[in-house]
């Protein structure tokens, strides 16, 4: 799925991950040395206190040796709580800082994608990437995983201290921990490999629902309530097995880690009695110190789990930060004014699919208006997607401009497509026709309407302008959203427009205004309109019929209706589903 796409690091080592994590989030590296001061500071000033209670036992609790002791210990205690409350703010800020700029540069990386990668990536899977992913590491640091650098130093302080108060003790102690590393790191990679998955499940769950919540109306309209319930029980199914899946090994990580503290604790118990030479303090203190040994182990055995997560999670936002834009910077940039476009045998398919446009050739010149027609199915879209690089040439080559398409720098500004359903940003009707055009002011924006013919229609809406046009435009017809797209689109003011007819139902009103705004909107530029009515065809400078994935024929409305070949059943099949009115009505096209 989508991982073929992003950058994949769901195999790397932990190293490369670090290093990749560090080159992302540049700040991590700064103030190290003082990082592992604190850690360091903090870590110690625990394990002094042991250490002064074994001075004090073997001094027989002299009157002189308990009060320097005890402010020792306390000013220990001190120093490592202070120490410790610096490097956990310290860490947090640092942390923070890091993921709120990977969820700024996904961000930006998402809207530089590939057209075809955006295409095939789910978004769903996307805004999992930049939100609840990234959570998983704040809900990590938050329940006490901001500590693991400090329990990390305290670990090996620790062992510095068993291993000068009584090698003899600390040697057991350190087989044993050697042993429970070994088994870890084994259960840790299934471990790893589970929370993967079970985030990919949990994010085809977040995909099934999404689209059930924005399918609901075809859901409900079709009666396939109960189809779609089973399609999305499936997905939680398999999300709630794969998280199951994880505590089998986490569970018994958890239970080796205890059975192998209780056992450093006993060996040193016993093994202090048995082995002789140790003074009453010390066999006391080295029970302290395989606490303070003992305690951060436990610490890494229980946060095993919520590690795991919040690294997975860190490492999928990774991914998508690091997977390269669709380009390099620069690039050939399109000489200015209208853009002629050149196919030279071009042959096209999408991923692992047979072809489905055979040896295009066609030249479309700067400036002219050309529609494209055809049955459903036979290339249209394909045709369109190959000049916006949503899809790429299987073979041949295109050119606009003159400019070989692959070697164009950014295409945007210069070619813009309208979809048959614009998307619309919740705001008013003069926020989105603003949306591609920062400079523009409401004026710009009344001139716009103006130019192409929009301003009866403005003036049937409650606020004009000011008409709030709902979340993704919904409160609008998609006629109507596509009048707004035409308006933002005039304004951008590109050199090529690919516009997508509306295959549903627009009513005549709407349609003729669609019509009179694009022919204005064709005016000084080069324009694809790629149709499903007839008059919209008529109305072009020439026509490129599409059958089959091939180029059939190509010429003026006049030329074609009445040569052999598939225009002229395309007419005959309009003229028969609509007999009584020349405008299109309803949702009936051409390729239908
Ligand atoms: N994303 C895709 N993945 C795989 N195959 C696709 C994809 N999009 C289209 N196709 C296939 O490519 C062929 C051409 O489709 P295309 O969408 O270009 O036709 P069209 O003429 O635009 O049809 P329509 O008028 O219904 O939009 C069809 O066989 C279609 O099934």
């Amino acid at each position: 799925m989508s991982t073929e796409l992003l950058t994949d690091l769901s195999g790397s080592r932990p190293r490369r991950l670090i290093a990749v994590a560090v080159r992302e989030s540049p700040q991590l590296r700064q103030g190290l040395l003082a990082t592992g001061l604190l850690a360091l500071l903090a870590g110690a000033g625990r394990i002094i206190a042991p250490l002064t209670v074994q001075h004090v036992i073997d001094a027989g609790l002299a009157p002189g040796t308990v009060g320097p002791a005890v402010a020792v210990g306390v000013g220990a205690v001190l120093l490592a709580g202070i120490s410790s409350l610096l490097l956990n703010r310290r860490l947090q800020g640092k942390v923070e800082a890091a993921l709120a700029g990977l969820r700024r540069d996904g961000l930006r990386r998402v809207h530089d994608m590939a057209a075809a990668t955006a295409d095939r990536v789910p978004s769903a899977d996307l805004v999992s990437r930049l939100t609840g992913d990234l959570d998983q590491v704040t809900t990590f640091l938050q329940g006490g995983g901001i500590q693991f650098l400090t329990n990390a130093a305290q670990l090996l302080i620790a062992t510095g201290i068993l291993l000068v108060y009584g090698w003899q003790l600390a040697v057991p102690v350190l087989l044993i921990t050697a042993v429970l590393i070994a088994a870890m790191t084994r259960t840790q990679r299934i471990i790893a490999r589970r929370f993967d998955r079970a985030r990919r499940d949990l994010s085809a769950m977040q995909s099934a629902v999404a689209e059930s919540v924005t399918g609901g109306p075809l859901i409900r309209s079709t009666g396939t309530q109960e189809r779609t319930r089973r399609k999305l029980d499936r997905a939680v199914d398999r999300a709630r097995d794969s998280l199951i899946g994880t505590l089998v090994p986490l569970h018994g990580n958890a239970s080796l880690g205890e059975l192998a503290i209780s056992t450093m604790t006993v060996t040193v118990l016993l093994g202090g009695v048995w082995w002789g030479g140790f003074t009453a303090g010390q066999v006391v203190a080295m029970v302290f110190l395989v606490t303070f040994f003992v305690r951060p182990l436990q610490f890494v055995v229980q946060s095993l789990g919520e590690a795991q997560n919040a690294l997975t999670g860190w490492r999928r936002a990774l991914e998508l930060v690091s997977t390269p834009p669709e380009r390099a910077s620069g690039g050939v940039a399109l000489p200015p004014g209208p853009i002629s476009v050149d196919l030279a045998d071009v042959s096209a398919r999408y991923p692992g699919g047979p072809l489905v446009l055979h040896d295009v050739s066609v030249r479309i010149t700067a400036g002219e208006h050309v529609a494209v027609v055809g049955r459903t199915g036979s290339g249209k879209s394909t045709f369109a997607k190959l000049l916006t690089r949503r899809v790429t040439a299987a073979s041949g080559t295109i050119r606009l401009s003159g400019v070989l398409l692959d070697s164009v720098g950014d295409l945007a500004g210069r070619v813009v497509i309208v979809p048959q359903d614009p998307f619309l940003f919740d705001g008013t009707i003069k926020d989105n026709i603003l949306v591609g055009t920062p400079e523009a002011s409401e004026a710009d924006a009344q001139r716009i309407v103006d130019r192409l013919g929009l301003r009866d229609w403005l003036a049937t809406l409650p606020a004009g302008l000011d008409t709030p046009v709902g979340v993704r435009g919904q409160r609008l017809s998609i006629g109507e959203r596509q009048l707004v797209a035409l308006a933002r689109t005039a304004l951008a003011d590109p050199d090529l427009v690919i516009f997508d007819e509306s295959t549903s139902g627009v009513d005549q009103q709407t349609d003729a205004a669609v019509q009179r705004a694009l022919t204005e909107l064709t005016r000084g530029r080069t324009t694809i309109s790629i149709a499903h009515r007839i008059p919209t065809a008529e109305a072009a400078d020439r026509i490129l019929v599409f059958a089959d994935g091939r180029l059939a024929q190509t010429g003026p409305h006049d030329l074609l209706r009445s040569e052999p070949g598939p225009y002229a059943g395309l007419v005959a099949a309009w003229h028969t589903t609509t007999p009584s009115t020349p405008e299109p009505v309803g949702p009936r096209t051409v390729d239908a």
